[in-house]
């Protein structure tokens, strides 16, 4: 009983938040360490798998009573984004409970909240003495903020991966400001472009034509122009923000330096831009692509440009990786249930404007649902004073307690058998 005490199921969180698992050095023997002991006192399998050296993934493992269907993966990142310190109200690694309840930390949000909510929904599974009819894996992986190529990408593609016979892929969502939580069955891809100018150096007090800076304030004027057009879609109430195509500056780089700064009287050779930009699983990309190639870096104009990343969001017959949220998809549904059964309510299938390490799992035709129990919480991931309340907390776990039941008692023939026997 008081290992399932409040205060102890606050302080377990309270743990992994501690460990500094935050980029560019997350410690992850530290965070393996962790979970191999939690795995232990919840007797659960536990291995590590190190695909890239450094980089543990652990994986749990409790077996069903029918370990012939399709298991479920309730997935979570141990790594965090890092945290200016003296912009946070109380430090990011000390998950410190205030006096209303919320727990300040790095990865309170996003997403040590919903790994540690699976182990604490399995632990009181296993107290009642529930009995998983689909085998249940955990997986906490390395990397996903920095792209998850040396964790999910290879951990999908992994013989692992491929062996564990794998139904429904769990992974992190966003938190809702009502009492709605939120649901993602896509997400959009990420173009990192970055666009470069060369011109005609000069004098600063000449007005020619062709400099690199007026070659590339051209491209941004245009740029601005389609992302106004884009955001305007959302203003107007006819686009969600998963639905278009965003697009931010996120550095500008020229000038030619000077000990005190920058030399102002001459017009430089070069310029560069570097935007981040999502794109919808529907969007047309050849015509976002043309547009880069023709408007935006148009080699008429003495422009070029390269991708830092670039994906298409696409299954394996090139059609867009997306989940079902129909009845073909039975895990929408039992999801919808399972959440309405604990109390909560479910909002309508959303595109996740950001990335995830659900899409390596959708691009191999698994369905993958975003998802993280946060109601009630303004959105503060990658944020200073990233926090969740301690009372969202423990109800996001019974959310997971009914989630798990649903699906885990889930069998092949389209019936929940779980309900079938509560009838
Ligand atoms: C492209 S890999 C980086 C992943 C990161 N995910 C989130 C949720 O912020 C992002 O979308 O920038
Ligand atoms: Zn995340
Ligand atoms: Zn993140």
């Amino acid at each position: 009983a008081s290992e399932s005490s409040e205060s102890n199921i606050i302080s377990r969180f309270q743990q992994f938040l501690q460990i500094k698992t935050n980029h560019p050095t997350p410690n992850y023997t530290q965070s393996s360490d962790f979970l191999t002991s939690q795995a232990k006192s919840l007797s659960l399998h536990s291995q590590t798998i190190e695909l890239v050296p450094g980089k543990p993934l652990v994986l749990l493992k409790w077996t069903g009573t029918s370990p012939e269907l399709p298991a479920i993966m309730l997935y979570s990142h141990t790594d965090v984004v890092p945290a200016e310190q003296d912009k946070w109200d109380h430090p990011p690694f000390e998950a410190h409970v205030d006096s209303e309840g919320r727990i300040y930390a790095r990865g309170s949000q996003d997403m040590k909240c919903v790994g540690m909510q699976y182990l604490e929904a399995v632990r009181k599974l296993k107290q009642w003495g529930f009995q998983p009819k689909r085998t249940i894996y955990l997986a906490f992986a390395p990397d996903e903020e920095i792209g998850g190529h040396d964790g999910a990408e290879k951990f999908s593609l992994s013989r692992v991966f491929q062996d564990l016979n794998v139904g429904i892929v769990l992974d992190e969502g966003l938190p809702s400001l009502d009492d709605h939580y939120r649901a993602f069955y896509a997400e959009r891809s990420p173009w990192w472009l970055v666009i470069k100018a060369v011109g005609i150096p000069g004098h600063g007090a000449k007005l020619y034509d062709n400099s690199a800076m007026e070659n590339l304030l051209k491209s941004i004027e245009s740029i601005r122009r389609y992302r106004a057009s884009q955001s305007d879609l959302i203003k107007a109430g006819l686009k969600a923000v998963g639905e278009v195509v965003s697009i931010n500056t996120v550095f500008l780089k020229s000038g030619t330096p000077s000990p005190t700064g920058f030399v102002m009287n001459l017009q430089p050779s070069e310029a560069e831009a570097g935007f981040d930009i999502r794109v919808p699983p529907t969007a047309d990309t050849e015509s976002l692509e043309r547009r880069i190639a023709e408007e935006w870096a148009p080699t008429w104009r003495n422009m070029s440009f390269i991708f830092k990343q670039k994906m298409y969001g696409r299954d394996a017959s090139g059609k867009p990786a997306v989940t079902k949220t129909d009845s073909s998809n039975p895990w929408w549904a039992l999801l919808e249930n399972a959440v309405q059964e604990a109390g909560g309510k479910l909002g309508k299938p959303e595109i996740f404007p950001a990335s995830t390490d659900a899409r390596y799992f959708r691009s191999l035709g698994f369905p993958a649902i975003g998802f993280s129990p946060i109601a009630n919480t303004p959105d503060l991931l990658h944020d200073h004073n990233e926090y969740l309340h301690k009372d969202e907390y423990l109800k996001g776990i019974k959310i997971y307690e009914s989630i798990i039941k649903a699906y885990a008692s889930y069998d092949e023939h389209g019936k929940d058998e779980r309900s079938k026997d509560e009838l």
